[in-house]
């Protein structure tokens, strides 16, 4: 189970996320949805524990999640292999310090077929399109095995057939009980894929079942709350009242 309780987050003085009260239920399958700036990425890092909370409870099993980041976040110049990548999925359990076991090796080469790129173990990460390169990213996330999935915009920039094969293995994890939370825009295919869906303006503006998070009058609400952000907002008002 992953608890919001009145959650706060921030960077620097400037709120991110706002009093957000919910629960991300074990087994479930949750979109992240809303404007640009609305504090998506920010709470999916503050749940993996990579961002400390300003106010309110966060109660979160760290140990058991893998995230997986913006894929524009990664800095894909360090000269390291698609295995290397996908093997520090194994990292968590086996530490930085001791050797990959063959069999580990082994599951990081099965997961590289998996996700069709079969024959690629020592090609560059730098030398690999968008696409090639989330798959990898997945492949990692296959060996992580973690029973918590943080998605961070996964699909982005990506083509149809990319985005088929991967939402294949997110279908999968969700169907072996792991507990998945994407952030997402295409609205179609949260509309299809996601059974729940949290609707973020730094605010909770709904959540809960996807149908009736997208009514019409909640996107508008997210909307005209993004139009009233200003770049050098201060502190939280309701805090400061
Ligand atoms: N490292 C940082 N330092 C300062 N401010 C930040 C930092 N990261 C994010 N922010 C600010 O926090 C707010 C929320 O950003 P966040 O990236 O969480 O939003 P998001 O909903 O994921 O946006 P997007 O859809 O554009 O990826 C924004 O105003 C952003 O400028």
């Amino acid at each position: 189970m992953i608890q919001l309780e009145n959650l706060t987050l921030s960077h620097g003085r400037r709120p991110a996320v706002h009093h957000v009260t919910g629960q991300f239920a074990p087994g479930s399958l949750t979109a992240i949805i809303g404007p640009n700036g609305a504090g998506k990425s920010t709470l999916l890092r503050a749940i993996a524990g990579l961002h400390r909370p300003d106010g309110g409870r966060l109660v979160a099993p760290r140990d058991s999640i893998a995230l997986l980041p913006q894929v524009a976040a990664v800095d894909r110049a360090f000269p390291i292999s698609c295995l290397d990548v996908v093997q520090l999925g194994h990292w968590s359990r086996a530490g930085a310090f001791r050797a990959i076991r063959p069999a580990e090796r082994a599951r990081s080469l099965e997961a590289l077929a998996a996700v069709g790129l079969e024959g690629f173990g020592r090609r560059p990460v730098g030398s690999l399109s968008v696409g090639q390169f989330q798959r990898v990213l997945f492949a990692r996330l296959l060996v992580q095995d973690a029973p918590v999935i943080l998605l961070d915009e996964p699909f982005n920039a990506l083509d149809t057939r990319t985005v088929t094969d991967l939402l294949a293995l997110v279908r999968r994890w969700h169907g072996e009980g792991r507990t998945v939370v994407a952030v997402l825009h295409d609205l179609d295919l949260v509309q299809r894929e996601f059974p729940q869906t949290l609707l973020l303006a730094r605010e909770a503006i709904a959540w809960g079942p996807t149908e009736e998070v997208l009514r019409p009058e909640n996107r508008l609400r997210a909307r005209m709350m993004a139009e009233g952000w200003l770049d050098d907002a201060g502190a939280c008002a309701r805090d400061a009242a």
